[in-house]
């Protein structure tokens, strides 16, 4: 069984994609022992209660540059996996150390499009459209030291239509969004990630 921690800081469909997926029996392997939440008052909070999955708040306001400490507390040696699922603050410190190669996030773009400080939510879209990008995605990467510059193991592509809005945008990306990252978590649990420096092969 491949235990995971799911961090977030907002609306959580990310957290309900791969939730689904346990549900279901896709990720029939994996279980979920935490959502972990930056933010408070957060609906991924909500999502985590309704599924009787245990939901914690490590406000980013209040524990500062602590924070990645306080989540390794909490978790160091009851997961396998972290899995930042929509989470919006870099992390860092010994927690990058001990989960090498055990910690994923999902983002919005095809990465190195649209990624690092200041590419997150709404504005990765803004900048797309603003660029005149004429396909998008999103990309799932291993987390390092840098701030979208793990190396990749999936990325998912869209049309993106000149009319479109950053919203329209991101609707029609997260949709992507919801089947890359169970898929990514359904590999890891089965073994079929392997990396090499950048590279990651899949199978
Ligand atoms: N060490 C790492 N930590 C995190 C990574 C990473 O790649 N390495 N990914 C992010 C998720 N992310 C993009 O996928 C991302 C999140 C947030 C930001 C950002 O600029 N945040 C702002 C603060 C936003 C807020 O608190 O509301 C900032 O740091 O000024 C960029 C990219 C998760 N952690
Ligand atoms: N740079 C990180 C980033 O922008 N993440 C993005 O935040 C949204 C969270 O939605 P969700 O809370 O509904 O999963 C998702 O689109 C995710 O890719």
């Amino acid at each position: 069984m491949l235990k995971i921690a799911v961090l977030v800081s907002g609306g959580g469909s990310n957290l309900g994609a791969i939730i689904d997926g346990v549900k279901s029996g896709e990720l029939s392997n994996v279980e979920i022992k935490y959502v972990i939440s930056d933010t408070p008052e957060v609906y991924a909070l909500e999502r985590a209660k309704e599924n009787n999955i245990q939901g914690i708040l490590l406000d980013k306001k209040q524990y500062k540059s602590n924070l990645s400490d306080e989540i390794l507390k909490l978790i160091d040696g009851e997961v396998d996996l972290i899995v930042l699922a929509g989470f919006f603050s870099i992390l860092s410190g010994k927690l990058l150390e001990k989960f090498k190669h055990r910690i994923i996030n999902i983002h919005p773009s095809l990465i190195p499009s649209f990624c690092g400080k200041g590419a997150y939510g709404i504005h990765v879209h803004e900048k797309a459209l603003e660029y005149g990008v004429k396909v998008s995605g999103c990309t799932v990467h291993f987390v390092d030291e840098g701030t979208d510059t793990g190396a990749i193991i999936l990325q998912k592509v869209v049309e993106v239509n000149a009319t479109d809005t950053p919203k329209e945008l991101q609707l029609r990306i997260m949709e992507k969004e919801h089947e890359a990252l169970p898929e990514a978590v359904k590999l890891i649990s089965e073994g079929k990630v392997r990396v090499e420096g950048r590279k990651v092969f899949i199978g």
